[in-house]
């Protein structure tokens, strides 16, 4: 696999990850939990972000104290990417949030695009795409390669479930952005969906099943 995959072996993370993948969980409880491994992604995507020492005076002195030396730019993948992102936001909420509308065809499992809407200065921005699901790679592959055709550089991926071969094709096709997923699972069916997976995210985010 490749060299840049993280997969988050912590407990915590471990632990939402089984909570998602019970279909009994209602949307109430897959967007809450959801939105938590949001956090705790992010908290694993910054570990490489530049820190900047800032002025500060404490109650009782003044000092200097490191603080994120940028605000990153996250991309939701959508529909599903959004309930990661909304974590992400409780973290760090004056990220800016670009929106790619990206939908598989169920035929082709080919990432078909309907929608793009970025901020104007990613270029000068670090750059965490979300998207619960890295299943083919072909939704994340092409959302990647939009962005660095609009100027983005510094780009991480963050994901809840990875398949082999979606973090294959990543490796293979943007060697230069490291995946972070909490789970990295056995392999796909024929249909393209991750086992044992979650099932669809979208639909279990926002009960269109
Ligand atoms: O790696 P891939 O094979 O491309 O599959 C992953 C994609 O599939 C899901 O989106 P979907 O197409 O179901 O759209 P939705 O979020 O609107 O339901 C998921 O959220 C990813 O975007
Ligand atoms: O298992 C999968 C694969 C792609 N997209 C999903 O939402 N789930
Ligand atoms: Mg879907």
């Amino acid at each position: 696999m490749s060299a840049s995959l993280t997969v988050v072996d912590h407990p915590l993370v471990r632990h939402k990850v089984a909570l998602l993948r019970d279909r009994a969980a209602a949307p109430a409880t897959f967007r809450r939990t959801m939105r938590e491994l949001g956090a705790l992604l992010l908290y694993e995507a910054t570990r490489p972000l530049p820190l900047a020492e800032t002025d500060i005076e404490t109650p009782l002195e003044r000092g200097r104290f490191p603080t994120l030396a940028e605000v990153p730019c996250f991309v939701s993948i959508l529909r599903a990417g959004n309930g990661l992102i909304d974590g992400m936001l409780d973290m760090l909420p004056d990220a800016s949030v670009g929106h790619i509308g990206l939908y598989r065809d169920h035929e082709t499992l080919e990432a078909i695009e309907y929608y793009f809407r970025i901020p104007d200065d990613i270029a000068r921005r670090p750059v965490l795409v979300a998207d619960p699901m890295l299943a083919t790679g072909h939704s994340a592959a092409a959302a990647l390669s939009r962005l660095k055709q609009a100027g983005a550089r510094r780009i991480s991926f963050v994901c809840v479930l990875a398949a082999p071969e979606g973090a294959r094709r990543l490796a293979e096709t943007h060697p230069d952005v490291p995946v972070i997923a909490a789970a990295l699972d056995r392999g796909l069916n024929d249909k393209g969906y991750i086992l044992p997976g979650l099932g669809d995210a979208g639909d279990r985010t926002y009960g269109t099943l």
